[in-house]
């Protein structure tokens, strides 16, 4: 193993550390900045740079394991909907008049907000992906990414086309960005992808070593027609088409039955919970304590800005602890360990990323809590805080890969206020555009 030179390293000096079996500790941090590791966790280390952690929580990266990253541009577009007509009357109509350059901005502001709210990896299904890229890997950020398909309204021909594409893009882009970008194909949901085109793509996926990443289950209206349609639960019609595997992550499951959950457990299958998303959709509640008692695997996401409405995974596992409480009328029920559990290390396998734990030999992939605010103070219980009290806007250093993305609060790689500026002014035309 080649020695780090003390030039490339980084301390994080004088916080406490959020450890993998979840306690905390008073220690410091020391990263090889370009092997973009943690070498050691211990007091009193020495790096040729510092970062100040004084009454900071050093603990992983979030992961936002479901979104659509350039609906940013959407943001309060259209409010107080379900999800149907949402989509059919504003959505997709806007959607229908997107540029690649529109989707290149939207997205960089979405990254700018991760940035800035301690989220260090996320998996994306959207349009235009090569835009969606070229902005990741200049942000510094970790990423699944996928162009999504739809077939229905479409004649064969343009169905054909639209899942070669997904396919075409997750093998181009798996392993860009000196790795932190990978892919998956996906299929936008189980009724919005006739089963012809499942039975032909998933398979191709398999070949090519992608996961499949969709929606699932997110409304009533999405089970229903299967069950009428093939006789079976989504999950199991989805289970007989080979698209449950531990690889494979689905958005929503909100209305999954015991059988579809234990489905779940036994594929190894994740789920991605998208607990702001379904509440302002007023999708559901989704079992989540059900489904982790029954072992399978939770991780969290956003969803889009346009349905949340802004990209704070923080909110996320507030909203997870709260929500899961309320789906059984049992305040035991997602505690905060768990939910914040679900925003590192569940979202991160999920989406088949290697992070999600800060110790000696893993990814440097971390974000650092400023505690010093009053609404923070006392500090009775860290994760208590991290679940029910903090805000994104607490983050105050952002580093993935070992790169400092966002230092005392100012963000490193990417330009905030001209991407704000040039974002605003996409969004005004192309609003002006679609109307
Ligand atoms: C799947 S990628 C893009 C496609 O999905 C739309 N979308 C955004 N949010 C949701 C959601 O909660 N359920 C289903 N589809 C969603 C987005 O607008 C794009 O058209
Ligand atoms: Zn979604």
């Amino acid at each position: 193993m080649t020695e780090t030179a003390f030039d490339d390293t980084v301390v994080i000096e004088g916080g406490h550390v959020l450890t993998p079996d979840f306690e905390v500790r008073e220690a410091d941090v020391l990263i090889d900045r370009p092997a973009g590791v943690v070498l050691e966790v211990a007091d009193d280390l020495d790096g040729g740079e510092t970062l100040d952690a004084t009454d900071s929580l050093v603990m992983p990266g979030l992961v936002n394991a479901h979104t659509h990253v350039a609906m940013t541009l959407l943001r309060g577009y259209a409010d107080d909907k379900p999800l149907d007509s949402w989509l059919q009357e504003d959505i997709w109509p806007v959607e229908a008049e997107l540029t690649p350059e529109d989707i290149r901005v939207g997205t960089e502001l979405g990254l700018v907000e991760f940035i800035t709210n301690g989220i260090t990896g996320f998996a994306d299904s959207y349009f235009e992906v090569p835009e969606i890229a070229a902005a990741t890997e200049a942000s510094g950020l970790r990423a699944n990414l996928c162009h999504a398909f739809i077939s229905v309204g479409k004649d064969d021909e343009g169905a054909r086309a639209d899942a070669q594409e997904g396919l075409d893009i997750a093998r181009e882009f798996d392993g860009a960005a000196d790795g932190r970008i990978t892919t998956a194909l996906m299929p936008h949901s189980l009724t919005t992808v006739e089963t012809e085109y499942l039975e032909e793509f998933v398979p191709q996926a398999r070949e090519a070593g992608v996961p499949l990443h969709f929606h699932a289950n997110e409304t009533e209206n999405e089970v229903e027609p299967v069950v009428d349609e093939h006789g079976v639960r989504p999950l199991e019609y989805a289970d007989d088409l080979g698209m449950l595997t531990d690889d494979d992550f689905l958005a929503h499951c909100v209305h999954v039955d015991e059988t579809e959950i234990d489905l779940l457990a036994e594929t190894g299958a994740s789920v991605i919970h998208c607990p702001a998303s379904n509440m302002k959709l007023a999708s559901g509640i989704a079992p989540i304590q059900e489904l982790l008692d029954a072992g399978v695997n939770v991780g969290l996401g956003t969803d889009g800005a346009a349905s949340n409405n802004d990209l704070d995974l923080f909110d996320e596992i507030r909203d997870a602890a709260m929500l899961g409480k309320l789906a059984r009328g049992d305040a035991r029920d997602v505690a905060a360990e768990s939910a914040v559990r679900m925003a590192t290390e569940g979202s991160a396998a999920a989406i088949g990323l290697p992070v999600g734990e800060l110790e000696a030999g893993g990814t440097a992939d971390i974000a650092v809590v400023d505690f010093d605010a009053p609404h923070l103070t006392p500090v009775h219980d860290y994760v208590s805080h991290l679940a029910y009290a903090v805000r994104g806007s607490d983050v105050r250093h952002t580093i993935c890969d070992g790169e400092i993305l966002m230092e005392d609060r100012e963000v490193q790689t990417l330009d905030e206020a001209a991407i704000r500026e040039r974002a605003s002014e996409h969004a005004a035309d192309l609003i002006a555009r679609a109307e």
